[in-house]
């Protein structure tokens, strides 16, 4: 009997193999009720070259692609749309959506002897997301950020001193988006913790950026299809040979942050009892508000509140700046409109620009915000599952736990929301009359929207609009090559990190 299967195998192997494919193919084309769903055949039928693109770190160009040609509507993947429509942003993210945060975040999320670590960016239960974001709101409010303005200031000085000792008016090139790398992680760990690390001056010896990253590039690809973490970094013995052949383990950086974060609530507690004058960082609000409710916040959450401004305040603030100086550099006489208002609120090139002045500056701001529309640090979408019982998605019925989301870097180039979207036009936030100012400011998705809205929003605004008027009405700023700004480049790893923003320096007299 068993040799006549195995000769019977034998006869009709590649039959069978076949059959398997066959049915593999049908089952994902039709999965999810998507097979009338425009997009690609291949990726219907595959997660891969959704992969492929991702892995490439291309996937923002990609996509925009396929929704010029296919639509709002896009299947990206047998379980993932992709979507470009107004309508969509309430329906997905709107406050009382039962859209929940979908398994994209698998490869980082993190489960300890209590469960799953809490941590608001990844978690799916609502309930306790709210909570954990409602009780540390007033540390993330502009109001708490304000009184920390010194330990900030001191930060922009460290910059503007290496800069000035290293470049301004010498022949040497700076890769100025490096800097502004190394200041985003400065400022956000001095202001959650009150110290900082000194990127500044040491840069990144140790190489914890670039694991940061790898991270990211991990989440990105394998996100994709998340059950394969478990058969990758979630498996702690594959883990543990990768982390043999690659510095870029995913226990490693994250875990230290973690740790810092736990070394610090303790420090940050006994400080407080040494100097309770001592200034109110992120950290040391949350630990008062502990102190005024015990019940609202426990030590867990207050660990991955603090772990979460370092992993989500870096690359994305500093992603921000690149943009903004990218275009500063790129269009001088903006730059000089810019520098006006500048000194004709009261700034001056020898002082550090106070946020309450730069943040009521209106060309200043309609400049930053132009600059993230056209390139929001978030370049893949904000991805959610679709609930209990499916939802119309459009004019298509989509079942449960199909993966949708929208992408600010496709609908922030959407012509019937931003006329002529390719142009980098500051004015079009000043002169837009109210009902499409209104409806471009409900497109603008750099930061989110509904319920998982960026908590630090505020953070990275005051950074920003902070450090870029004080380096340009400090410096001069040009390009090394005159088509510098066409060839920086862009790797999307859910973060759009740009590399080459190199400029020369000089002091703007
Ligand atoms: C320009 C800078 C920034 C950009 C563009 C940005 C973008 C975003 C986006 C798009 C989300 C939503 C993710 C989702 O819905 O799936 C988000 C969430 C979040 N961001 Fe930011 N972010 C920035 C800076 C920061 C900073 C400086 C911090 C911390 C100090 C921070 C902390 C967070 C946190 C904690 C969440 C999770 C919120 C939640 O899920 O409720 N971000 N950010």
């Amino acid at each position: 009997m068993s040799s006549s299967i195995i000769s019977l195998v034998g006869a009709y192997w590649p039959a069978m193999v076949i059959l398997v494919i066959i049915l593999y193919v049908l089952r994902n084309r039709f999965s999810y009720n998507l097979h009338s769903t425009p997009g690609p055949f291949l990726n219907s039928i595959s997660a891969a070259p959704r992969m492929i693109s991702v892995w490439n770190g291309k996937s923002h160009l990609d996509d925009h692609a396929l929704h010029l040609k296919y639509g709002p509507i896009v299947r990206v993947a047998p379980h993932i749309i992709s979507i470009s429509d107004l309508s969509a942003v309430d329906q997905i993210y709107g406050i009382s959506s039962n859209f929940f945060k979908s398994d994209f975040w698998e490869p980082v999320r993190f489960y300890d002897e209590e469960g799953i670590v809490p941590d608001p960016l990844v978690l799916k239960d609502k309930t306790l997301h709210s909570r954990m974001k409602r009780n540390a709101n007033n540390a993330y409010a502009t109001t708490s950020l304000i009184q920390l303005e010194p330990l900030l200031d001191d930060i922009i000085e460290r910059l503007l001193r290496v800069l000035d000792e290293a470049y301004v008016n010498k022949p040497k090139v700076c890769d100025i988006g490096e800097y502004l790398h190394f200041f985003s992680m400065d400022a956000i760990f001095a202001l959650t913790f009150g110290n900082d690390l000194n990127f500044i001056e040491k840069g990144d010896k140790d190489g914890n950026i670039q694991m940061l990253q790898d991270s990211m590039r991990y989440l990105s690809v394998v996100g994709q299809s998340p059950w394969m973490h478990r058969y990758l970094k979630g498996n702690p013995y594959i883990d543990f040979l990768i982390g043999l052949f690659s510095k870029s383990s995913n226990g490693t950086i994250l875990e230290q942050i973690m740790n810092i974060a736990i070394s610090q609530r303790t420090k940050t507690l006994e400080d407080m009892s040494d100097d309770p004058d001592a200034p109110c960082t992120f950290l040391k609000r949350l630990l008062l508000n502990q102190q005024r409710n015990p019940k609202s916040i426990t030590d867990r959450e207050l660990n991955t509140h603090s772990f979460g401004n370092i992993i989500a305040g870096g690359d994305t603030t500093s992603t921000a700046m690149r943009a903004v100086f990218a275009n500063v550099t790129q269009y001088p006489e903006k730059a000089d409109r810019l520098v006006a208002e500048l000194l004709e609120a009261g700034c001056d090139k020898d002082s550090i620009v106070r946020y309450t002045v730069s943040s009521n500056l209106p060309y200043l701001n309609a400049f930053i915000k132009e600059s993230m529309r056209l390139h929001p640090s978030v370049g893949m979408m904000l991805s959610r599952e679709v609930p209990q019982g499916g939802a119309m998605i459009g004019p298509y019925k989509v079942a449960a736990g199909t993966e949708v989301g929208v992408n600010a870097w496709i609908i922030h180039r959407d012509p019937d929301i931003f006329p002529n979207p390719d142009e980098f036009n500051p004015d079009r936030w000043i002169t837009a009359d109210a009902s499409d100012l209104s409806r471009m400011k409900r497109a603008f998705f750099a930061f989110g929207g509904g319920r998982h809205t960026c908590s630090g929003q505020h953070i990275s605004m005051f950074e920003i609009s902070k450090l870029l008027p004080t380096l340009l009405l400090r410096y001069r700023t040009s390009w090394v090559h005159p088509n510098d700004y066409q060839n920086i480049d862009v790797s999307n790893y859910f973060f759009t990190v740009q590399k080459g923003v190199k400029v020369n320096l000089t002091s703007r007299d």
